[in-house]
């Protein structure tokens, strides 16, 4: 792929592979995975646990350790001034200065993302002054502002607050408030709302649709939860074992879905905006990603897997509009 991108997409992931090589074995945690953003847009990346999300969205932001490791793929990332990078190529500092700043990470367990000896404000002015050069009282009064837009009441107040002094639906906006700090071109917000209950879920998802419009930023959604992908993404990604099963805009994967997988998560939650569910309702125990063979990983879950589903990788298929499957079921034979 050439390194230049159309003018309205932010980001473009290509062939990206990552793998743990731990004592038990190598672990396929993400295999040819792909992704595109486009300017504002909501996207959404589903699948159940395990099946490589996080992995997925750590690897293009420069957060994978070892025994982890990048094997394949490009991640072209589209910067404020318009340059492009492409963000597995940068280096410790330049992917640094990129992380907290033009792509904002809200991780998965928020609670472990704020620290007991600071406050609300101290979290975001040190996120700004990280990246900005403005004076410390400049980023506090920032900071004040920030919890105001995350619809913290008495943010004067507040922004002296330390983790344990706020609820977990606060923190959760602390944590939303500093990762707007800088204006992000792209949020990736990885289980925004796990842990938090239903009323609350619900808030924090108003919050970021509001502030995704306000920011004009692009929103990159990891969820299990289809009501809110029903609810929020313009576009999805259907995970499995590591791999893209399927993609296509909200509204076709919901009304036509043509992986089997896809077909079955819908059917285990028949009205997603209705029964928000988890998707472990799905017959048969997610793919043990060690020592992966060659072959669909769903093929063993699979009602309409054919020999040769178990043999060789799924092929693509383009079914136009940008919908696309990963399925042999779909091969023109
Ligand atoms: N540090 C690590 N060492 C070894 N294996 C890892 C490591 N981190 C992740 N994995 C493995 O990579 C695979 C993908 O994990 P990942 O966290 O991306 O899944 P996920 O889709 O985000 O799941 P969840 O919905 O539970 O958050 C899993 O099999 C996981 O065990
Ligand atoms: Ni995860």
């Amino acid at each position: 792929m050439s390194s230049t991108l159309p003018e309205n997409q932010v980001l473009a992931v290509r062939d990206l592979s990552v793998r743990f090589y731990t004592y038990a074995g190598v672990v396929h945690a993400v295999s040819q995975a792909y992704l595109d953003v486009f300017e504002r847009e909501t996207v959404a990346l589903v699948g159940e646990t395990g099946c490589g999300k996080s992995v997925f969205t750590k690897a293009i932001t420069g957060l994978i350790d070892p025994p982890g490791r990048i094997e394949t793929g490009q991640a072209l990332f589209r910067k404020r001034d318009g340059t492009i990078v492409d963000l597995l190529k940068l280096s410790p500092e330049e992917i640094r200065e990129i992380r907290g700043n033009e792509i904002a990470y809200i991780f998965q367990d928020p609670s472990s993302s704020l620290d007991p000896l600071y406050t609300a404000g101290d979290h975001i002015a040190e996120t700004i002054l990280e990246h900005r050069p403005i004076t410390k009282d400049e980023a506090y009064q920032e900071a004040v502002q920030l919890l105001r837009d995350v619809l913290i009441p008495n943010p004067e107040v507040r922004v002296k607050n330390y983790p344990h002094e706020l609820s977990g639906g606060m923190r959760q906006r602390v944590v939303i408030a500093t990762a707007i700090a800088n204006k992000p071109r792209l949020l990736i917000a990885d289980e925004p709302t796990t842990n938090l209950d239903v009323t609350v879920q619900a808030q924090i998802l108003d919050l970021l649709r509001g502030l995704k419009e306000k920011y004009k930023m692009s929103l990159l959604l990891i969820t299990h939860n289809l009501g809110v992908v029903a609810e929020t993404a313009d576009r999805v990604y259907v995970m499995y074992g590591g791999r893209i099963a399927e993609t296509a805009d909200v509204n076709t994967i919901f009304e036509a879905p043509m992986h089997p997988y896809t077909q079955l998560l819908l059917r285990a939650v028949p009205n997603p905006l209705k029964r928000i569910e988890r998707l472990e309702s799905i017959p048969g125990t997610v793919p043990n990603l060690i020592d992966m063979k060659p072959g669909c990983p769903f093929a063993p879950r699979c009602p309409f897997a054919m020999e040769i589903c178990r043999k060789e990788d799924p092929p693509r298929i383009d079914l136009g509009n940008g919908h696309v499957v990963h399925c042999w079921l779909h091969a023109k034979r």
